[in-house]
């Protein structure tokens, strides 16, 4: 188990942060009261069941939905980098995984070789990126979105389709990212198990926030505990070092076990 994340320095301005955002598609409010604050050098999950409305906030991060209430401040000259589930390519098309890289982004040859060595794959930077399997076009997507230089980076299911050594694997890279780029990272899981383990902070999402803070304190959680009943990680707090503090997304220090939201 990795030692307990550094407290976030809150004399730091937050990369980005929602401030009582509400979305809704016409009659379907997807998501209300959402107060959310993300810092450079944090991993921050999204968990939540499915239509809970994870891919619609990370939308609304990336500015491309705008929300129906609320605000959205970001740090001027904020570059985020994202990382999508999946993406289609022409099969038709011979393409390289430089080529690929080299399409997302003009630029030199050195920093998409420097991309893949940092995301683990240097060596496929001449292979077709139809014949990549899964995990290795996971880490090709990876790259690419380091390849904006990004403070922010925001990854979508990132773990999807990849077996759970390769997981692993990718978690582990994700926090080498984090420690030295000092980027703040935002994961979209529907894995819990792995992800409450390689995470700083952990958001509860159903609409609206059920329930946020380290992954030992939301483990606790009763709205967590609803949400997965019986889950392996909510055993999680039974094996971890016990906090004699919190702190919330927002970087306050929260005396209380745990950070509960009612709604
Ligand atoms: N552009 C849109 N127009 C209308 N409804 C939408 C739109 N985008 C999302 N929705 C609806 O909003 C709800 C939340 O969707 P969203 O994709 O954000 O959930 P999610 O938590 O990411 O789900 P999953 O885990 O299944 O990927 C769903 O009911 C979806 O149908």
């Amino acid at each position: 188990m990795a030692a307990p994340r550094p407290v976030p320095d809150t004399t730091d301005a937050p990369l980005i942060a929602l401030h009582d955002v509400a979305v809704r598609f016409g009659q379907q409010e997807v998501l209300s009261d959402i107060h959310l604050a993300l810092h450079s050098g944090r991993i921050t999950t999204l968990i939540g069941p499915n239509g809970a409305g994870k891919s619609t906030l990370a939308r609304v991060i990336l500015g491309i939905v705008p929300p129906s209430r609320g605000r959205v401040t970001r740090r001027t000259g904020l570059r985020i980098g994202y990382m999508p589930q999946r993406i289609k390519i022409d099969d038709s098309l011979p393409l390289t995984v430089d080529g690929f890289l080299a399409l997302g982004m003009a630029g030199a040859t050195r920093a998409r070789r420097d991309a893949l060595g940092r995301a683990g794959v240097a060596h496929l930077r001449r292979r077709a990126v139809q014949a990549l399997s899964g995990g290795e076009m996971q880490r090709v997507l990876l790259a690419r979105a380091l390849l904006r230089k990004p403070d922010l980076l925001v990854l979508d299911e990132p773990a999807q389709g990849v077996d759970v050594a390769g997981q692993d694997a990718l978690y582990g890279l994700l926090a080498e990212v984090r420690d030295e780029l000092r980027c703040g990272i935002l994961l979209i899981s529907h894995d819990l198990h792995l992800v409450m383990a390689a995470t700083d902070d952990v958001v509860c999402l159903h609409h609206h926030i059920c329930c946020s803070g380290t992954p030992e304190a939301v483990s606790r959680d009763p709205a967590f505990r609803d949400m997965f009943p019986g889950h392996p990680a909510t055993n999680l707090a039974l094996y971890t070092h016990e906090h004699d503090h919190e702190h919330d997304l927002h970087g306050n220090v929260d005396c209380a076990e745990h950070h509960h939201h009612d709604h």
